[in-house]
């Protein structure tokens, strides 16, 4: 079944942010930031620009002139975007627990605001995270089917930011890794295996309800309508993958890896009978029924980033999950996972982010309008 092949724009202002529940596109570009300023006022009014320009960018649009402005001065827009569809590009903005306090400092006085859901995320066993692919003050999230008009969506929202923010690390995906959209064929990761077969689906508006959408009620007012992502740079040990015979990779799952059916059952969409599966696969492991009925909503993309000097392909997973309360979804399953998933003979997480995605902007407004009114 193919995509259908849609370049047109995903709506920018609603009660949620797009890029959540919104279908997954071919790219990613993922950018966190820090905060360079301790004024206020001029943070709120680069989240104001980039609003705008957000409206603008996702729209197909580029922001004010790209070409036809000052020769005197630099054009708003860098152009290199110039001519090219929409691309169902999506921008999704998140607020990480540092904006909040930074070492023990309440620079923006947002302390008393900080949702309990954003804490801190727990060390897990067998982490081994690198400082300067994990944290920021703030995250976008640029989801596109084209990876320029991802690229090019960044790169501008840091040029407007300059002066306040600063890029502290980026990550770029192909190969999204979960859909949205379950009609659609599954996608594979670099294991192989389809993934995204059981996630929740953009359409499953009482699952959103239930798992994704933080709620007035929750104790964070201002965050009702948005949710917390996790993110987390996982690289997966491919040539070692490679190395393994069928059956032990089948069983790291407890799927098939061409129909993608779980054992003890015929087709990739079957119910999971459970007890059929290896006690140690990952997908035993993950499975709602194992955890208390506990779901998150996946959206990661595969990576390779060249290769790691040891004549390894640095490659795996960027893992994006959204879900409204980290620490009763994403922490209690990779709690489960890092003690006992099969998986981790072939994977390590090596970057880490946890961030509080605002509601969706409303017209006239401006992306975390209700954290700072
Ligand atoms: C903490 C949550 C999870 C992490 C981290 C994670 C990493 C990870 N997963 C795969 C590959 C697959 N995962 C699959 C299913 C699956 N994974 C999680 C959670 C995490 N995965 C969940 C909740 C589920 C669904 C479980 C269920 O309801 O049955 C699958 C099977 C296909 C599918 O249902 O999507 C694959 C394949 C990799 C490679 C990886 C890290 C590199
Ligand atoms: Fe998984």
């Amino acid at each position: 079944v193919e995509e259908p092949s849609d370049d047109g724009p995903v709506p920018f202002y609603g009660a949620h942010q797009a890029g959540i529940a919104t279908p997954v596109q071919d790219r990613l570009h993922f950018a966190a930031f820090d905060v360079v300023t301790d004024d206020r006022d001029r943070l709120v009014r680069m989240l104001k620009e980039c609003t705008a320009a957000g409206a603008a960018l996702t729209a197909g649009r580029p922001y004010g002139s790209a070409s036809g402005g000052l020769p005197e001065s630099p054009p708003d827009d860098t152009g290199e975007a110039l001519g090219l569809p929409p691309a169902r590009l999506t921008l999704t903005v998140g607020f990480g627990p540092t904006l909040f306090e930074k070492d023990g400092k309440d620079q923006f006085g947002l302390k008393a605001r900080r949702p309990a859901a954003l804490a801190d995320l727990p060390r897990f066993p067998g982490d081994a995270l690198d400082p300067d692919r994990s944290g920021g003050d703030i995250c976008v999230q640029a989801c596109a089917d084209d990876p320029q008009v991802a690229v090019h969506a960044i790169r501008n929202l840091a040029r407007i930011g300059f002066g306040v923010v600063a890029v502290r690390w980026s990550q770029l995906g192909f190969g999204k890794t979960s859909s949205t959209t379950p009609d659609q064929q599954t996608p594979r990761n670099m294991f192989g295996f389809k993934d995204g077969t059981r996630n929740i689906s953009g359409g499953d508006d009482k699952a959103l309800g239930e798992h994704v959408w933080a709620s007035a009620k929750d104790g964070t007012p201002w965050m009702a309508g948005g949710s917390y992502v996790v993110v987390r740079r996982i690289r997966m040990h491919i040539e070692t993958w490679d190395r393994t015979s069928l059956k032990e990779q089948q069983d790291t799952f407890g799927r098939t890896k061409g129909e993608g059916n779980p054992y003890g059952a015929k087709r990739e969409h079957d119910p999971v009978p459970l007890a059929k599966l290896p006690a140690d696969s990952h997908v035993r492991l993950a499975h709602p029924d194992s955890n208390g009925g506990i779901r998150i909503l996946r959206r990661g993309y595969s990576f390779t980033d060249g290769s790691d000097g040891l004549g390894r392909l640095d490659a795996g997973l960027f893992f994006i999950a959204y879900q409204r309360d980290p620490r009763k979804q994403f922490v209690a399953l990779q709690n489960r996972l890092a003690d006992s998933d099969h998986m981790n003979e072939y994977v390590q997480h090596v970057g880490s982010g946890v961030f509080a995605c605002p509601p969706g902007p409303r017209k006239g407004g401006y992306w975390g309008e209700t954290l700072f009114a």
